[in-house]
């Protein structure tokens, strides 16, 4: 797991240990971290041409403690003062080591188009809103600049404890972090701006609460998954019932199925139209499917099964509604996609007074319909805010789609996936994930762990299906076995 921490929580850790410790010293870590990190990205330390970029905070010591470093190496390290007063003793140590220190715009732009490495150590969690002037005019040189950027804690810019990037940025190549990961370098659109992570240990773990949000890995994931055993037979692999797609949106039951038989389901049993059930059937024989009748759409609704996936392609018409609340109406597990969603907007309740376990799966848009008065560009820019929010105003588990998906639930730090992928940004992938989750949940997952293994084998089959070149969903659905295969 990587796990971040809030702001304060670092913030408070650090002075638990600086009060303990001698003064200076974490700084003196955090430096020597961040010096090994770029000595070790540079071909050669001797001779490089390395900038800093100095705020008027402590980030800006680390640069200058980890550029003292490298210029006792031999690199030429110059340092670019974005401001009147920066860390005095950082200073002096560069000095001392041999380094340059220039304010001059001019000379800084020359230096940074020609430099090796530039060290972005303009703002770090002390940092509020988009940059200002000249630390956004060196940002672009930066920017502009064929140098690995490397920033110091977090790329500046960047909101440290959501991701959130209001105006100018940097955009890093590599992001040397101390302590602990911040939020803001797991979620986008910070995510994208910090490049590759690198973890710096400065002693803080022990006074350091539980983590505010995680980022499981491979081996989180496998230690998660569900897989048939011995024991094992069709029914108690679990049976997952599936109310998705329509004779109009065909191809939604079709990759939602898919993605339940690929995620390992024991028995999948399909109710829909007459049109659809024969579509599913001619593309996966394995499903036991219930014709349902126009006149009473819910009688033949399959029993017997160990939790539901409703919605995805399934229509907003009055036969859907009455579908929706005789599902939500069992004590089983339930996964609520796209018109599901959307029709509980109408009907939050149904969601709200519900204690069997649930799950959302929402698109930005559609959280929006759930959250009165919020946009969607809100929570595409705030989507771990309104995610934990979501979850504690329908008391129930919510995974937010799109780019850096998040799952939330009310009490417990929320969980963000680090297998996404824009190459997902195309039709039908979502009834891909809804399936693929509902398989998860039908083998006795809680709805987190269910969401969580699900969208990390989703982004990863993604990335797997066709080596980066753009997929369809009927691709990620056939590269599903690789994702599974990978995480062995
Ligand atoms: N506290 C500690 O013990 C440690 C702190 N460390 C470093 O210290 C950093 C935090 O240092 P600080 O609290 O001094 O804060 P920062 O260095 O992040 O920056 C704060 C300064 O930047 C200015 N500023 C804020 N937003 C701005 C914007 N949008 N545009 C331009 N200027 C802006 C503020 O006026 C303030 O002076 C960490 O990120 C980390 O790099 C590390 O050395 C490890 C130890
Ligand atoms: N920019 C992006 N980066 C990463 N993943 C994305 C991006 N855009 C969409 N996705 C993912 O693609 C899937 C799309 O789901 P959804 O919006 O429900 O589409 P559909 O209804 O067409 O299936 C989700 O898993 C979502 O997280
Ligand atoms: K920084």
């Amino acid at each position: 797991m990587r796990d971040a921490y809030t702001v304060e929580a670092v913030r408070k850790a650090e002075d638990v240990l600086m009060a303990r410790g001698p003064e200076g010293a974490l700084m003196q870590r955090a430096a020597a971290g961040l010096a090994a990190v770029c000595a070790r990205l540079l071909p050669r330390v001797y001779g490089a041409r390395v900038v800093l970029l100095v705020g008027s905070g402590d980030n800006g010591g680390d640069a200058l403690y980890a550029g003292a470093r490298l210029a006792r190496r031999g690199a030429a390290v110059l340092a670019v003062l974005a401001a009147d007063r920066v860390h005095e003793g950082g200073l002096a140590a560069l000095r001392a080591a041999g380094g340059r220190v220039s304010a001059d715009r001019a000379d800084a732009r020359a230096a940074i188009a020609a430099a090796d490495l530039v060290v972005d150590g303009l703002l770090g969690i002390g940092g509020r809103g988009g940059l200002r002037e000249p630390h956004a005019a060196l940002a672009a040189h930066a920017a502009d600049s064929a140098a690995l950027v490397v920033a110091v804690d977090l790329p500046s810019g960047v909101d440290a404890g959501t991701g959130a990037v209001e105006g100018p940025a940097v955009r890093a190549d590599v992001t040397v972090t101390f302590g602990g990961y911040k939020p803001g370098l797991l979620i986008d659109p910070g995510a994208g701006r910090a490049g590759v992570l690198e973890l710096v240990d400065i002693g803080l773990g022990p006074e350091l609460p539980p983590a505010h949000v995680r980022s499981p890995q491979a081996a989180d994931i496998a230690a998660l998954l569900p897989g048939p055993g011995a024991e094992s037979d069709k029914y108690r692999r679990g049976v997952l019932a599936m109310a998705s797609g329509s004779d109009r949106y065909s191809g939604a039951a079709v990759l939602s199925v898919g993605g339940a038989l690929r995620g390992g389901v024991g028995m999948l049993r399909y109710a829909g139209q007459a049109g659809v059930v024969a579509k599913v059937l001619d593309r996966w024989p394995e499903v036991v499917a219930t014709v349902l009748e126009p006149t009473d759409p819910v009688a033949g609704l399959p029993q017997r099964v160990a939790a539901w996936v409703v919605g995805p392609g399934r229509g907003l018409h009055p036969a859907a509604v009455v579908e929706l609340r005789t599902v939500l109406g069992t004590g089983l597990p339930v996964l609520l996609d796209a018109d599901a969603i959307t029709l509980l907007a109408e009907e939050p309740d149904l969601v709200r007074d519900r204690s069997a376990p649930t799950l959302l799966t929402p698109h930005a848009g559609e959280l929006a319909r759930l959250l009165p008065g919020v946009d969607r560009a809100d929570i595409e820019a705030r989507r771990l805010a309104h995610a934990t929010r979501a979850a504690a105003e329908f008391g129930c588990t919510v995974l937010l789609k799109g780019s850096t998906t998040i799952i939330a639930e009310p009490g417990r730090p929320a969980i963000v996936n680090p297998t996404g992928t824009p190459l997902l940004a195309t039709a039908g992938t979502g009834d891909v994930l809804a399936g693929l989750i509902g398989a998860m949940l039908a083998s006795g997952l809680a709805p987190r762990d269910a969401a969580v293994c699900g969208a990390y084998l989703h982004g990863l089959a993604a990335r797997l299906a066709c080596g980066g070149a753009p997929i369809s969903a009927s691709d990620l659905l056939g590269a599903i076995p690789a994702a599974f295969r990978a995480l062995r």
